[in-house]
């Protein structure tokens, strides 16, 4: 079990994972995990290949129920519940690249996604009475994003940063509390990843993130806390600095991948 660090007297959490297990089969993936975090913070979940990370994802996100545990959002619990329930409850999470639609242009993709948060669900006069709505909310995402002029650009014909960039549009546009990205600067470059770190700073200001991520400098650049999964445990939630500094997650994990990094940057 993971050691919690609430200070007293501190806002209650946004979301809460409580005594949260995942089996596949006999076989238990996610051992008994309690997590707090607070509104407005951002958390990176690291740990090796095949620790849990993307599982407690899909546990938070609604693709898998728990076997035993509860999550809440904001005090109600949404372990069990749909993934669209929970998006609907506040929590909204990016895929690689999957939300977007390529033969639609950015802007359409963008008013798509706030009209599914609006609850659309086809009805032709609920639909006309939204799109005014939609349309506002699609500009003020298109501005906040950065791609205003790549309006009218099929999504298939924007960069891979760009696309990047697009899918958190798509992730925030439902204006959900809490973010969830998976590994958000994957295959980009390293001037790419600085500023799309700035990029994700920027427009998810205010707002709750949890992101699962690989590369250490996105990590310490990102995170307020970091949560360590090592064998579907978590082994540590702290700050970056307490986090490096101790013992067993260098000894489990970041040992090895800073020197990993390390020697990686000394090459290049
Ligand atoms: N649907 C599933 N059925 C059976 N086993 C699964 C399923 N999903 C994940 N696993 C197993 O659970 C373990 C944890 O996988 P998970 O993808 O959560 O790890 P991870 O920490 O995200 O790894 P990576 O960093 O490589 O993406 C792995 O051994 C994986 O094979």
């Amino acid at each position: 079990m993971s050691t919690l660090h609430t200070p007293a007297g501190a806002q209650p959490p946004v979301l809460e994972l409580r005594g949260v297990t995942k089996r596949f089969g006999k076989t238990e993936i996610i051992r008994g995990v309690d997590l707090q975090v607070r509104q407005g913070e951002r958390v990176a979940v690291i740990g090796p290949n095949g620790a849990g990370k993307s599982t407690l994802f899909n546990l938070i996100s609604g693709r898998f129920a728990p076997t035993s545990g509860e999550i809440l959002l904001n005090g109600r619990r949404i372990d069990g519940k749909k993934p669209f329930e929970i998006n609907r409850m506040g929590l909204s999470r990016s895929f690689q690249i999957t939300n977007i639609f390529p033969k639609l242009s950015v802007f359409e993709n963008l008013r798509c996604a706030v009209l599914w948060s609006l609850g659309y669900r086809y009805t032709f006069f609920k639909f006309l009475a939204d799109l005014d709505d939609a349309n506002e909310r699609a500009e003020q995402l298109l501005d906040r994003i950065g791609l205003h002029k790549k309006r009218d650009t099929l999504a298939m014909n924007l960069t891979y940063a760009e696309q990047r960039a697009l899918e958190i549009g798509i992730t925030i546009a439902g204006g959900a509390e809490v973010i969830l990205l998976d590994e958000p600067t994957a295959g980009m470059s390293k001037s790419e990843t600085r500023r799309f770190i700035d990029f994700i700073r920027e427009v998810t200001e205010g707002k709750t993130l949890l992101t699962v991520e690989h590369d250490m400098g996105v990590v310490f650049g990102l995170a307020d806390r970091i949560a360590v999964v090592v064998y579907g445990e978590v082994i540590a939630f702290d700050t970056p600095e307490a986090v490096k500094a101790n013992a067993r997650v260098q000894e489990a994990y970041l040992g090895s991948v800073l020197a990993e990094q390390q020697a990686a940057e000394a090459v290049h």
